[in-house]
């Protein structure tokens, strides 16, 4: 029977050897048509065994398209795709497989009730053997493959790891299991949908090195991603979709940062720093030796009016948990809050509403919003009692102007407010989740990771947004893994670490690296 091996070099035969000019993968004037959607209208790009690729373009341009085009999960409207020097009108997913094209998405796509050792396994063994069973000398050789797919990824392949259930892992280590397993595939190109939207900044680290890895061993990532500090760290290629057209390639070091923007919105977006305004004199928030169990303690805040404070933290830093509490939805064990010199007690997210703290959470599909209702139901739920008329019933005419309002100060891009949240693209609809705090002008809103999954247009929308509501002299709390975004809009930014506040700098004038030190220094110190 022909191993996954043969098969690969087979193929690769057709290819010239590695070092040369021959691309791995073309695609020449690809279409692609959903019904009237023309979701793809004339994309080329080139992708060559060996080098880094970030597939880069607002939501919604086709970058998603793209790389199921190149996986073999649709087949293109019209065009060509060039794979190992044969031209052909489509692949099919066991083509692309075959070829060694890998995909890692999101949700990694493991099989989170088999181990370690037979998800990696089992990818080789249904690409070599097409569905053999895991016995004898095979097993032997597959569990070994996986070792050394597990080691390449920088996991030590101990008994204990490769028996442990996929679903029992942290999401930062199932994902290198999921590279581990597109290792073993023998991939020649590995692509990776969004893949450090859940990562911690330490994470994305060594996710950096596991790309260092693939590219020396010959294999091509190709990255969607809306990051862009993260793809100048990586190096590579740049390739910019605008409107299901790609509009460059060439090396992401050519791009300026604002020329990257301009080239995926069409319009000039300055890389800069958005905080202008100073906070007010007035303290408006002050917390006191804030603990919550064991998930952090003795968090001492002050926030002025106006005034923008960032939080971040590298994982179990307790940020998360501490944004939480902060709005009512994690119980606080000690500590003293006071709002406007006031003293106050949140014990429920009622409580905090009632205060004037908002709260944005990181997962607005699961948490925020309600996808199948419309605009202005997702904009107004916090003001029900005032959009009230006679007897109790909706003032229909009040509430509509309510959300008119908040859609054009959230600049959305639509003006039917009856279009159900979910046919939004991220961006937008991160903007009608945040944009439901403006209908009651909250004295604190705290944004936990307002821009992830948000393409580079909307977050500057946001940036601009959340300013605005600063200069009103709305207090802000940003919860971010985000760097450059805490760095661009805040005034203080606090690091935070085994549940403490262990640094607090100013953001003008501190640039990432600092920053990032900074937080890598305060888990050595704690580790110490
Ligand atoms: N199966 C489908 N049926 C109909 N329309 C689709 C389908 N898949 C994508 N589209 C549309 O095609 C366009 C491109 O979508 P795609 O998901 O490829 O964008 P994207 O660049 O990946 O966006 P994001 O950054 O938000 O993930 C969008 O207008 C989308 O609504």
């Amino acid at each position: 029977m022909e191993r996954r091996g043969d098969t690969c070099r087979r193929l690769s035969s057709v290819s010239k050897l590695p070092g040369s000019d021959e691309p791995f993968l073309q695609l020449r004037g690809i279409h692609k048509r959903f019904g009237g959607v023309h979701a793809l209208r004339g994309v080329d790009l080139t992708i060559r065994t060996g080098e880094a690729y970030h597939l880069l373009g607002e939501n919604g341009c086709g970058k998603s398209t793209a790389i199921k085009i190149i996986s073999g999960a649709y087949e293109p409207s019209d065009g060509e795709i060039v794979l190992d020097g044969r031209s052909r009108r489509a692949l099919t997913p066991l083509m692309a497989m075959e070829a060694g094209i890998e995909t890692v998405y999101q949700d990694l796509s493991l099989l989170p009730n088999l181990t370690v050792e037979e998800n990696v396994a089992l990818g080789e063994q249904l690409v070599g053997g097409k569905g053999r069973l895991l016995r004898g000398l095979d097993r032997r050789r597959l569990v070994e493959t996986a070792r050394r797919a597990l080691t390449e990824v920088g996991l030590d392949p101990t008994p204990a790891l490769m028996r442990t259930k996929v679903a029992d892992l942290p999401l930062a280590i199932r994902q290198r299991v999921a590279i581990a397993r597109a290792i073993a595939c023998e991939a020649r190109l590995v692509i990776m949908d969004e893949p450090t939207t859940s990562l911690t900044r330490h994470e994305v680290e060594t996710l950096i090195e596991v790309v260092g890895r693939l590219r020396a061993q010959n294999v091509a990532v190709l990255f969607v991603t809306h990051k862009l500090e993260e793809c100048y760290r990586i190096g590579g290629q740049a390739i910019v979709f605008r409107d299901g057209q790609s509009v460059a390639q060439a090396p992401i070091d050519s791009f300026s940062r604002s020329r990257l923007a301009e080239l995926m919105t069409g319009r000039p977006i300055e890389a800069q720093r958005y905080r202008r305004a100073a906070p007010q004199p007035e303290i408006l928030f002050r917390a006191r030796g804030l603990s919550a169990g064991r998930h952090f303690e003795d968090v001492d805040i002050t926030l002025r009016r106006g005034e923008i404070l960032g939080i971040t933290g590298l994982s179990d830093s307790g940020r998360n948990e501490l944004s939480l509490a902060l709005a009512g939805h994690l119980p606080l064990t000690a500590g003293e809050l006071t709002i406007a010199g006031e003293k106050v007690r949140i014990a429920r997210p009622a409580d905090a509403i009632a205060l004037g703290i908002g709260y944005v959470p990181e997962d607005r599909l699961s948490e925020g919003l309600f996808l199948e209702k419309s605009i202005y139901a997702n904009e107004t739920p916090l003001i029900l009692d005032r959009i009230a008329g006679f007897l109790g019933l909706l003032d229909d005419r009040k509430g509509r102007a309510e959300a008119r309002r908040i859609s054009a100060e959230m600049q959305l891009n639509t003006d039917d407010i009856d279009l159900p949240v979910g046919a939004l693209s991220g961006g937008n609809q991160q903007r009608v989740l945040i944009g439901r705090w403006l209908s009651i002008e909250p004295k604190l809103l705290i944004l936990h990771g307002p821009t992830v999954g948000v393409d580079v247009g909307s977050k500057d929308t946001i940036y601009r947004a959340i300013q605005a509501m600063s200069e009103r002299g709305i207090g802000l709390i940003i919860v971010s893994d985000d760097l450059p975004e805490l760095l661009q809009n805040c005034d203080r930014i606090a690091v935070m670490n085994g549940g403490r506040i262990v640094d607090e700098l100013r953001a003008e004038g501190a640039d990432e690296d600092r920053l990032y030190q900074t937080m890598v220094a305060s888990e050595r110190d704690a580790a110490e």
